[in-house]
């Protein structure tokens, strides 16, 4: 059995968590009647429709069947209590200034403070990457470890997370047609384009989908979800891997390895596995880019079109035409081409002074620095420093590396003395792309599909919670201007 087989490349020291229920599933009905008495808010009488496999082991699915009845307790008790509760006031600017700041979204796998940062389930990033498993001879938390962490609020032990590593695995092959959909895009297309498309057409099979067209109940929907999401995770990768492989090799995918890691799975359908600094690289990248809580474009893309019950694939593709904007994830390539521009420009032997001269000319010309400035942070993201971090241990010589660094210092001052930037530091996004060109990821088009393949895991593990509390469709009240200067008059 898979589980079983599966190598030791767990750092199981690092497993901080007690030891939960992790033996398989043989079937849904045995998930439920072997669950403590007091889970049962979760109905046991749920139906098993015929397009419904329980063929994958799933303790994430098990442990989640335990957490979601207290969790709709405790949230049902919280809003008898405090339903009515005022949490803030919404000014006319934040109308017109892109809903900033204003508390409207449920989102419980991250929470974003704009001077320390993200917390994932409370973690900041570096106790993520002390706490979380880790690979045998690595030191970056697993992507399996993260979404485990997002789902359940809970450091996972080595076992369960080599059981996610072998159910993503189990999970990963493609239709012929969604195979066939990538290779018959033209090169021209954007891989996040391709991308998109791909997700979408995985609707095909989504078992939510079905689901809910056969009639079951609403209590019972976070289970096709779950499924739903965790299709969607183990195929992405294979999707990401043929849309590089045929853009820009020679479209030919590694097949994915029954017995290896999400990290390792992906490097190696891009053809990067045999460098174990890479294969690091991808799971620390893969980990820090999957939340960044509720309100950025791609996770409320995705809560959001997932509140009208599309399914997840709908949802997620929705979400990845968000983070394909310039604004948002395709910074990380835009900041790369950003990077080789100005080298050629002020080539290899610049000072603050030329690098100054540059980015004015920039900012003169109406145009942004890109990876540098956010909506809600006001420091250096922890998530750039983290891939900082990794540059220094592992490629400090390198020259990309040396001009971030440089930049590191003069941007802020440009930026602080430019005067507009609410927050002149870098984001994720000034980072990642130095890292991916040294060990020969230079294709930058193709950076933001593994961001989208990251955040994949953000945006499905709150829509499993969406469902299973219930969330309702997303309803926000808009105004007219004309009807807006009404309300301020009579106000
Ligand atoms: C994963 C991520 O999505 S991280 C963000 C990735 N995006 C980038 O790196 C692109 C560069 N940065 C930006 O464009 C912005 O800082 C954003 C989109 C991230 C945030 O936007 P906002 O919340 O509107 O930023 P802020 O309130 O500071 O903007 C105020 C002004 O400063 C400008 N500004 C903000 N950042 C920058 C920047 N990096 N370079 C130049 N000008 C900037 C804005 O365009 C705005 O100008 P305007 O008044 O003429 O419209
Ligand atoms: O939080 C944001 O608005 C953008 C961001 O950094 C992310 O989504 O990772």
């Amino acid at each position: 059995m898979l589980l079983l087989s599966l190598p030791r490349f767990m750092n199981a020291t690092k497993a901080a968590s007690s030891r939960r229920l992790a033996s398989s599933l043989k079937s849904q009905r045995l998930l439920f009647t072997r669950l403590p008495q007091k889970a049962t808010a979760v109905p046991l009488k749920q139906p098993t429709p015929a397009f419904y496999s329980t063929a994958h082991a799933s303790p994430l699915k098990e442990r989640l069947a335990q957490l979601i009845p207290k969790r709709r307790e405790e949230v049902k008790k919280f809003r008898a209590e405090h339903g009515s509760d005022v949490l803030g006031e919404v000014t006319l600017n934040q109308i017109y200034g892109g809903a900033r700041g204003v508390p409207a979204l449920l989102w419980e796998g991250s929470v974003l403070d704009p001077n320390e940062g993200i917390r994932f389930r409370n973690l900041t990033v570096k106790e993520c990457q002390e706490k979380l498993p880790s690979a045998t001879h690595g030191k970056q938390p697993l992507p399996e470890s993260m979404f485990w962490l997002l789902v359940t609020g809970e450091v996972p032990t080595a076992n369960e997370v080599q059981a996610l590593s072998a159910e993503w695995a189990a999970r990963a092959q493609l239709p012929k047609f969604v195979e066939d959909l990538i290779d018959n895009c033209p090169n021209t297309l954007h891989p996040m384009a391709q991308l998109s498309l791909a997700i979408t057409a995985l609707e095909n099979d989504s078992v939510f989908s079905k689901a809910y067209h056969s009639g079951v109940s609403k209590a019972d929907y976070w289970q096709f979800t779950y499924e739903d999401s965790m299709d969607l995770i183990a195929k992405i990768v294979p999707i990401a891997g043929r849309i590089y492989r045929n853009l820009y090799r020679d479209g030919v995918v590694a097949p994915i390895q029954p017995d290896k890691d999400y990290g390792y799975n992906l490097a190696n359908v891009l053809g990067f596995s045999n460098n174990e600094e890479f294969v690091e690289l991808l799971r620390l990248y893969l980990s820090i880019h999957s939340d960044h809580e509720g309100g950025n474009v791609s996770a409320h893309t995705g809560h959001l079109v997932g509140s009208a019950l599309s399914s997840p694939f709908l949802s997620m593709a929705a979400s990845l035409n968000g983070l394909a904007g310039p604004l948002h994830g395709l910074a990380n390539q835009e900041v790369l081409d950003f990077l080789l521009k100005m080298k050629e420009s002020v080539g290899d032997d610049y000072s603050d002074e030329t690098l100054e001269k540059y980015l004015w000319n920039i900012l003169d010309n109406g145009q942004i620095v890109p990876g540098y400035g956010h909506a809600v942070l006001r420091k250096t993201d922890p998530r750039y420093l983290a891939q900082r971090d990794f540059a220094l241990e592992h490629l400090p010589e390198d020259p990309m590396f040396k001009l971030v660094s440089r930049l590191y210092e003069v941007v802020p001052r440009v930026l602080t003395k430019h005067g507009k930037t609410k927050n002149p530091f870098p984001n994720v996004d000034s980072h990642s792309g130095v890292l991916l060109q040294y060990y020969g990821l230079k294709e930058q088009t193709f950076y933001t599909v593994l961001f989208g393949i990251s955040r994949t895991l953000g945006v499905m593990a709150q829509l499993i919670w969406d469902r299973a509390l219930g969330l309702p469709i997303e309803r926000p009240k808009s105004f007219s201007t004309e009807v807006l200067k009404k309300r301020i008059e009579k106000a």
